[in-house]
């Protein structure tokens, strides 16, 4: 009788208004570990009779409030506006506010007195969810003999822990004991929508229509019941997940959207939440819609054919293009007579239903678009045209750019695979292959030799030009400015070898771990790649090598002058050194020790352009000094040497532009080479 719950819990009497659950819980758990069973049963079960009355007062407090105090047109709204008057209009509006906070919170407090009694810690709403009280009190009714009762208990706890092996167990045993029977596996908890639905289901495929007609319809009207009340329970605190509420520092309007479009996001969930069942399966798909298309073709076998189309017309308020149920409703309704099908209509609660849907979704999506909430639709049957185009785009260029990039990797690991499976091929090869001499002859279709060791004045050195193309020069330099600007955010940094330069560089495996995260075009990480392999091919070729090349780093490195720093400059922006052992010019020796990089053999720098000023590159004696040969960068020219002290070299200053190369270091020992095809797990 409300009114005496009314009067007795405003007196605050106690006993009469609710227990707080959580604290009839903790008693009931205590008193399981004295073995008072009779307690643990009294105090669990009334754990859980509150814990619904609870549950059940805040949804109705709600939605009675909810139709006490709807909002609809303002105060005295006026249709003009009127100078000064949005004032007055914001407090008819937050008046109604005011009014509804005041209704839920007196309504509440009448009937469960003072409301912080029932907050509870959410470790203890998590038992409740889990259903944990079934299992203290399955325990409890079996030590003092209620057989009946403990197995519904069990039941009903292992519903929604089917992966609990001792529960299964119990109840195999339960089974087999005498004085049991089937109806006694109950689920207490059951949500009556879905046990009505699930009823319906049974008794559809058993063909018994009349009886599945009717179980649906129930399971119709308890999900309505049960919509509401999940709808109302979203209207709860704000959830600051991911926020230290401390620094939640909002205006008005903006902590009401968060909360507003919170709590809608909740209630859409609800048609998951009730799709679900209590074993933590996958929720039922499209589950409002398909009662009607159960119900439609429950009541076609039932001969009824004004429900069929009702239910028919009903399902294609969700799904207006679906062909099925067109056909059906046509069917029916030829056999109805079409005018008497016409005068049927769709349900009108559905109607609503899916028109406050779609409002909310919009409006999600507003909150979406503008605030970046994020709202992901849980329905199938949405129109097309509700999610804004602006979003529907950016999702589609989000997902076609994330299956192009997946696509990229795949087909840039596949052809790396190959590469390295021909290169092994290759290498095996080697020695067939019949090597043009040192004379200038062309070596690959477009590569000329222009200068041999001779030429050079030096021995195992190489000049060589055309070997990439103007593109592809172009490509690589800008990759090496999008890697700098994108992989540390910044161009440059100040050159490791000279003030007067900045520097900057990116390996092939950073380039294409920057393409994996498309902060740079694959095809340019790629073409770091092959250009590399090319050259690598070329050197093993022209110093007809008996054993294979492998890669033991390569860096695309662009130095450019700061043009403040270059006045009397006599530096330069790569001393002379020798590559793969420690110069001591004053000795005239070279030392192949560390941290020298001992197993580098071969070297070679691929030029990509020309528009600088100063950069050349020379070859010294061991004096570092007396200059031998020199040579200027262009795109496409490559030298090649070995990395030994029989080529100390260096890079003159660069004085004016950007001067970018490929640095290519290569080794005949496999232990050493370069993981390139690694990149999967970087
Ligand atoms: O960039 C060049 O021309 C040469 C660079 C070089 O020798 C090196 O990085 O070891
Ligand atoms: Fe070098």
């Amino acid at each position: 009788n409300p009114t005496s719950t009314r009067r007795l819990c405003v007196s605050s009497a106690p006993g009469y208004c609710p227990a707080p659950y959580d604290f009839l819980f903790d008693t009931a758990v205590e008193a399981y570990s004295k073995g008072d069973w009779f307690s643990v049963i009294l105090n669990m079960e009334k754990a859980l009779r509150n814990e619904a009355t609870v549950r059940s007062v805040k949804a109705r407090c709600r939605v009675s409030c909810a139709n006490q105090t709807a909002f609809g047109e303002p105060l005295g709204g006026l249709g003009v506006p009127i100078p000064g008057a949005g004032s007055v209009e914001d407090l008819g509006f937050f008046q109604k506010i005011l009014k509804r906070a005041e209704c839920v919170k007196s309504c509440e407090t009448e009937k469960l007195g003072p409301l912080t009694v029932h907050q509870v810690s959410e470790e203890v709403e998590l038992e409740f969810k889990k259903r944990t009280p079934y299992n203290y009190l399955q325990v409890a009714y079996f030590k003092i003999n209620k057989l009946n009762q403990a197995v519904a208990a069990a039941n009903t706890f292992f519903q929604a822990n089917p992966d609990h092996m001792e529960m299964r167990q119990n109840l195999e045993y339960y089974r087999m004991m005498e004085g049991v029977q089937q109806e006694d596996f109950k689920d207490l908890e059951a949500k009556p929508h879905m046990a009505e639905f699930l009823l319906g289901k049974s008794y559809y495929s058993d063909d018994s229509f009349g009886l599945a007609a009717e179980h649906f319809e129930r399971a119709v009207d308890e999900y309505f019941i049960a919509d509401e009340e999940c709808r109302a329970l979203c209207e709860g605190a704000y959830n600051y997940d991911g926020y230290n509420y401390m620094e939640y520092s909002a205006d008005l309007f903006q902590t009401m959207t968060d909360h507003f479009l919170q709590v809608l996001n909740c209630k859409q969930h609800c048609s998951v939440e009730l799709a679900s069942t209590a074993g933590g399966n996958k929720p039922f798909e499209d589950f409002l819609p398909s009662h009607f298309n159960y119900l439609q073709f429950s009541y076609y076998n039932s001969e009824k054919y004004e429900q069929a189309v009702e239910c028919a017309k009903t399902f294609l308020l969700f799904h207006p293009d679906d062909e099925v149920m067109s056909q059906n409703l046509a069917y029916y309704s030829a056999v109805l007579g079409e005018d008497k099908a016409e005068s049927i209509s769709a349900r009108q609660v559905v109607r609503q239903y899916i028109q406050q849907s779609i409002l909310e979704k919009e409006l999600l999506y507003f909150g979406y678009e503008v605030f970046g909430i994020t709202f992901v639709d849980p329905d199938s049957w949405t129109p097309e045209d509700v999610m804004p185009k602006k979003l529907k785009d950016k999702q589609k260029a989000d997902r076609e750019t994330a299956a192009k990039i997946t696509e990229e990797i795949e087909n840039l690991m596949k052809e790396i695979e190959t590469l390295v499976e021909e290169k092994k091929k290759d290498s095996s090869d080697m020695a067939k292959i019949i090597v043009p001499q040192e004379d200038g002859t062309l070596l690959y279709d477009d590569i000329k030799v222009t200068m041999t060791s001779k030429q050079l004045n030096g021995t195992q050195r190489v000049l060589l030009d055309g070997v990439i193309s103007d593109d592809e020069c172009r490509e690589l330099h800008r990759l090496s400015s999008a890697a700098a600007l994108k992989g540390d955010g910044y161009r440059g940094r100040p050159s490791p070898h000279s003030q007067s330069e900045m520097f900057q560089g990116v390996t092939i495996l950073k380039a294409v771990k920057l393409g994996q995260e498309g902060k740079v075009p694959l095809k340019s990480a790629r073409l770091f790649f092959d250009l590399s392999e090319k050259v690598r091919k070329v050197l093993e070729l022209y110093f007809r090598l008996e054993t294979p090349l492998y890669f033991s780093y390569s860096h695309l490195v662009c130095r450019s002058a700061i043009d403040e720093k270059q006045e009397d400059r006599k530096d330069l922006s790569h001393p002379v050194h020798a590559d793969n052992c420690l110069l001591i010019s004053e000795l005239n020796e070279c030392i192949k020790e560390p941290p020298a990089y001992t197993h580098r053999d071969y070297s070679a720098i691929l030029y990509l352009n020309d528009d600088f000023e100063g950069g050349d590159f020379i070859f010294t004696e061991l004096d570092a000094k007396t200059v031998t040969a020199e040579v200027h960068p262009q795109c496409g020219r490559v030298v090649g040497f070995g990395a030994g002290k029989e080529n100390p070299h260096g890079v003159r200053a660069v004085t004016k532009g950007e001067r970018c190369a490929v640095a290519l270091w290569f080794t005949l020992d496999p232990a050493h080479e370069e993981k390139v095809w690694i990149i999967s797990v970087v």
